[in-house]
């Protein structure tokens, strides 16, 4: 697991709501430079309506989101944005433009917000498709004719075309097999040592919490009810808690997981 440093990104007593129907309330939460941040929770709890309060498509209904020590609600739109650009999100269907190739999908903001020329946009999106693991001949393919890793692949070579200090991933195995799974929970570990981002990962999949993750955040109740190691995690006394981790799935996860990293299972 890596050193994670300073917070880059402060949230304090945030609120969201859709009408009656309170989200969150009084919700805190840091995201640290280099860390990858596991979000968990029920269904429901809001763990995208906090990605989204946090990259700025959803305006909160109070408290405050700093980034990289700015408070983003108090900023000019211009600034904001300028911000928001130092994130790169990868959503939890993929995100891409159908009409447009995948060297295409991943140029678009190179050359609408870096300034680079077409020629140059998509000579360097063809570097992050294979950052991201994809083949050469997959630069020319439309979104339709991929596979779901493929498509997972390609979104995420566009969540990094404009070289993210913070990514942002909804879900990123769900739908994977269990090997593509491990395969993108091990990609995304390798470009963090790489490139040095910090992420925050919501998931369902406790393998990919207990392989991948330095801290662990458990939203209830509106906010966050721990965010720490996986074993202070664990150890929470929490109904929830108890049954995610400990049943039957959180226990053979955390099973092969130490199996993993003992010197005798070298898979990984
Ligand atoms: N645009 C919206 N309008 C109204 N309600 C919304 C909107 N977006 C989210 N919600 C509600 O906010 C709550 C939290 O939703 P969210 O998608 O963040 O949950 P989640 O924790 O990500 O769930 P899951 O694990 O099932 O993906 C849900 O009750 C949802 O219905």
């Amino acid at each position: 697991m890596n050193q994670t440093g300073e917070a880059i990104v402060e949230i304090r007593s945030l609120v969201n709501r859709f009408g009656d129907h309170v989200v969150h309330e009084g919700l805190d939460l840091d995201i640290r430079r280099g860390e990858i941040l596991g979000v968990v929770g029920g269904s429901g709890t809001g763990k995208s309506v906090l990605l989204r309060s946090i990259v700025g498509l959803k305006q909160p209904d109070g408290g405050s989101i700093r980034v990289f020590g700015k408070d983003l609600q108090r900023l000019p739109s211009a600034q904001r944005t300028q911000i928001e650009r130092r994130f790169g999100v990868l959503f939890q269907r993929g995100a891409l433009f159908s009409s447009l190739n995948l060297q295409e999908n991943v140029a678009l903001p190179l050359f609408e917000h870096a300034g680079l020329s077409r020629s140059d946009a998509e000579r360097l999106a063809r570097v992050k498709l294979a950052l991201a693991g994809l083949p050469p001949e997959a630069a020319r393919l439309n979104p339709a004719e991929l596979s779901g890793g493929m498509v997972k692949r390609a979104a995420l070579a566009r969540a990094l075309a404009l070289d993210p200090e913070v990514l942002f991933l909804d879900e990123p195995t769900a739908g994977l097999d269990p090997i593509g799974a491990a395969a993108f929970d091990r990609l995304i570990m390798t470009l963090r040592d790489a490139l040095g981002f910090s992420v925050f990962l919501v998931t369902h999949d406790l393998d990919t919490l207990y392989s991948s993750c330095d801290r662990v955040a458990v939203i209830a109740d509106k906010r966050v009810l721990v965010a720490d190691s996986l074993a202070t995690v664990e150890a929470t006394d929490d109904p929830w808690i108890r049954d995610y981790f400990h049943g039957p799935r959180g226990r053979a996860a955390s099973l092969a997981a130490r199996h993993h990293s003992s010197p005798q299972g070298e898979r990984r």
